[in-house]
């Protein structure tokens, strides 16, 4: 036996004993649920400790399947500690089997190097045999890194292996290879936002799950109690992700599009590219909340006489207007000002009438609250409000209220043609509910998130930061985009502007350069395109020196479509086919029947996805589609993990033509 099956055999013995452990680890979860809800002194403590134990059964019962340790640490003070996504011990009290990758003393595992050894004699990187569910004999290999023998700049064939391994179905954490500069942010402070300006498969989206990982583990009662949110851009992206917290050991995270978040109607129509510009834009803020506190009448007309048996209690006009105005300047949400508006009337009836009678009790006070006259000065001097009605009176009359905030060509743009009877038959955009969300925010103040994961960020409109604005006064941000792969028409050019719409101004902008999915040739193709995008962001380089470009010129597209399938297929891994969203059904057709790992995509929606091979069809097509057609040709070009093939029947864009070069 080599010193390496030895120490192989050794390592596989740990694993069965931490494999023990965790089944003693659930069953004593199990066995508390039982005792939990008997021995608690009252009913709602045992409702309570039952909770939260049968919550604590049902984690430990879903936990995935897997190895349980992908790592080792031998310090220089004699301790070992091997490293995995939970942390496993054969009781509470006892040193830990494995210890969770969040904790710190995990740290060093991601950081120390031969320059800094941070108390580090050695790392051990162990290999199991892909999709392993964690049967023993599936570790296969370890690798060990002497961190004293001075910087040997020796590459981890694990660490590649894993980097470069060949992409199937949904997206997989990374905790095992997590490099130095993710790390930095994923542990960044939890109380404070960060903004990551990442190149093209760089891992700001890993990073993005990793972190809010380490925060739940962290503050587990802040941020969990405050609650936590992942947004993606679409549906398929967020399916692609949804398995990443899970096998953390995160289950039961929000994961939603920001559309999701505040719908509170369906979509049922479109807006023309003019009017969406118009509501996404940041000047609408102003409009909605001039168009709802327009509703309020600053200066009323009459005295106030509230009747009280055969008396009236009365305030004059100008004690009215003064109210108003105060509460107005004090700028509580809409629906807490009315409120405040009555409180205040009664305080200075109840001094009137005290002032004449005596002292008034608490059930005076709340007879004069829902007096008539009350209410009706109230609806007449501070009605009551809903963001449908309100919208749809902006968007039948913008001029009411929008009036030199919007030019005349922005007010038609979004009056619309031929409005609804009532506005409970209204037929709402997509702009529409993120204006509706606006105004639910000015009536009453949202319910903030203790920390929210924004993904590709640079896409959202002012409008729309402003809804996760809302939903975090109180939280922070983990804020994650590339300029350069922005494709709405509002998508930010600056991220200092953006953070301020996200209410998080000053927020620190860490860029990430190196990527980990796209390689160098691959890189380099695209960041041809990078000076055109008008991004002004720091290009992307890559760890992997294999992949490969190739460029069919073809004279029918779809036999040029079918043969680069047919050659895509002779390789390991997902092969994605993306085209312009117009030949998307064409292009289904010609490549109908080449099996499970073929998928016909139009651009529009692979943001964020990855393929091992990517088949480009007609990129000009896909440049000509759209407004910022340069920009999604950039994201279409950086899905791919290991080959780029570039099909065209007509000419490619100057850029990316190998005759002309740059
Ligand atoms: N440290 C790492 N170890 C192994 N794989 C990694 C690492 N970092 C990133 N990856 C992999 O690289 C790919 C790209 O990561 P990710 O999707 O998070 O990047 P991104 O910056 O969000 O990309 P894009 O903006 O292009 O969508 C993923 O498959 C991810 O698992």
């Amino acid at each position: 036996m080599t010193s390496l099956d030895l120490e192989l055999a050794r390592e596989r013995s740990h694993h069965d004993a931490c494999r023990a452990a965790l089944i003693r680890m659930t069953e004593d979860v199990v066995e508390q649920v039982v005792t939990g809800e008997d021995v608690a002194a009252s009913g709602a403590d045992a409702e309570a400790l039952g909770y939260h134990l049968r919550s604590r059964a049902k984690e430990m019962r879903e936990q995935p399947p897997g190895p349980l340790f992908f790592g080792r640490l031998d310090r220089e003070d004699g301790q070992i500690h091997h490293i995995g996504r939970r942390r496993i011990a054969e009781h509470p009290a006892a040193p830990p089997l494995v210890v969770d990758w969040r904790a710190p003393v995990s740290r060093a595992y991601y950081q120390a190097g031969a320059h800094d050894p941070q108390g580090v004699l050695r790392r051990r990187r162990f290999g199991w045999a892909p999709n392993s569910a964690g049967a023993t004999e599936d570790l296969t290999a370890l690798e060990d890194e002497n961190l004293t023998d001075g910087d040997t700049g020796q590459v981890s064939a694990l660490l590649t292996g894993e980097i470069e391994r060949p992409r199937v179905g949904p997206m997989r954490d990374i905790a095992a290879t997590i490099q130095p500069e993710q790390d930095d942010l994923v542990r960044s402070e939890p109380a404070a936002s960060l903004c990551v300006q990442g190149a093209p498969g760089t891992g700001k989206t890993a990073v993005g799950l990793h972190r809010a990982a380490y925060l739940l583990y962290t503050h587990p009662q802040r941020i969990r109690r405050s609650g936590l949110l992942v947004l993606g851009p679409h549906r398929a992206f967020l399916s692609y992700i949804a398995e990443v917290l899970p096998s953390l050991g995160e289950t039961g995270i929000r994961q939603a599009t920001l559309d999701d978040e505040i719908a509170r109607h369906p979509v049922r129509v479109e807006d023309d590219e003019a009017a969406a510009l118009v509501k996404h834009d940041a000047r609408m803020a102003g409009v909605l909340h001039r168009a709802l506190y327009g509703r309020v009448d600053p200066a009323p007309a009459e005295d106030l006489a509230v009747p009280d048996g055969s008396y009236h209690w009365r305030l004059p006009a100008a004690q009215l207007a003064a109210i108003v105005s105060a509460v107005r300047e004090e700028a509580p949400p809409y629906a807490t000002g009315r409120e405040r508006v009555r409180a205040r009337i009664v305080r200075a009836l109840q001094l009137r009438a005290e002032r004449r009678s005596g002292p008034m009790g608490a059930a005076w006070a709340r007879r004069v609250e829902r007096a008539r006259a009350v209410t009706a000065f109230l609806d007449r001097c501070w009605p009551k409000a809903t963001p449908e009605e309100v919208l749809a009176g902006v968007l039948t009359d913008p001029a009411g209220a929008a009036d030199l905030l919007l030019t005349a060509d922005e007010l038609a743009a979004i009056r619309w043609a031929r409005p609804p009877r009532s506005y409970r038959s209204a037929r709402w955009t997509a702009a529409d509910l993120v204006l509706l969300d606006e105004l639910a925010g000015l009536i009453e103040r949202p319910e903030s998130y203790g920390h929210v994961v924004v993904d590709e960020a640079q896409d959202l409109s002012p409008m729309q930061c402003r809804a996760i604005a809302r939903r975090t006064e109180f939280g922070s941000l983990t804020v994650l985009g590339d300029l350069a792969q922005g494709t709405t028409p509002w998508a930010a050019r600056d991220w200092d502007e953006q953070l301020e719409h996200l209410g998080k101004p000053g927020t620190p902008v860490v860029p990430l350069t190196l990527g980990y999915r796209v390689p160098a040739a691959i890189v380099d193709l695209a960041n041809r395109l990078l000076p055109r995008l008008g991004a002004g962001v720091p290009a992307g380089r890559s760890v992997r020196r294999d992949g490969e470009v190739t460029v069919h010129r073809a004279t029918e597209l779809a036999a040029g479509v079918r043969e680069a399938v047919r050659a895509a297929l002779a390789a390991e891994g997902s092969v994605g086919v993306v085209t312009a969203d117009h030949l998307v059904d064409a292009v289904a057709e010609e490549v109908k029947g080449c099996g499970e790992r073929v998928s016909v995509l139009p651009a529009t929606v692979v943001k964020g996805l990855e393929f091992d091979h990517v088949v480009v069809v007609e990129p000009a097509a896909i440049v000509a589609a759209e407004a910022r057609g340069l920009n999604r040709l950039y994201v279409v070009l950086t899905r791919a993990v290991s080959r780029l093939a570039l099909v065209h029947e007509a000419e490619l864009p100057e850029c990316l033509d190998p005759r002309t070069g740059r």
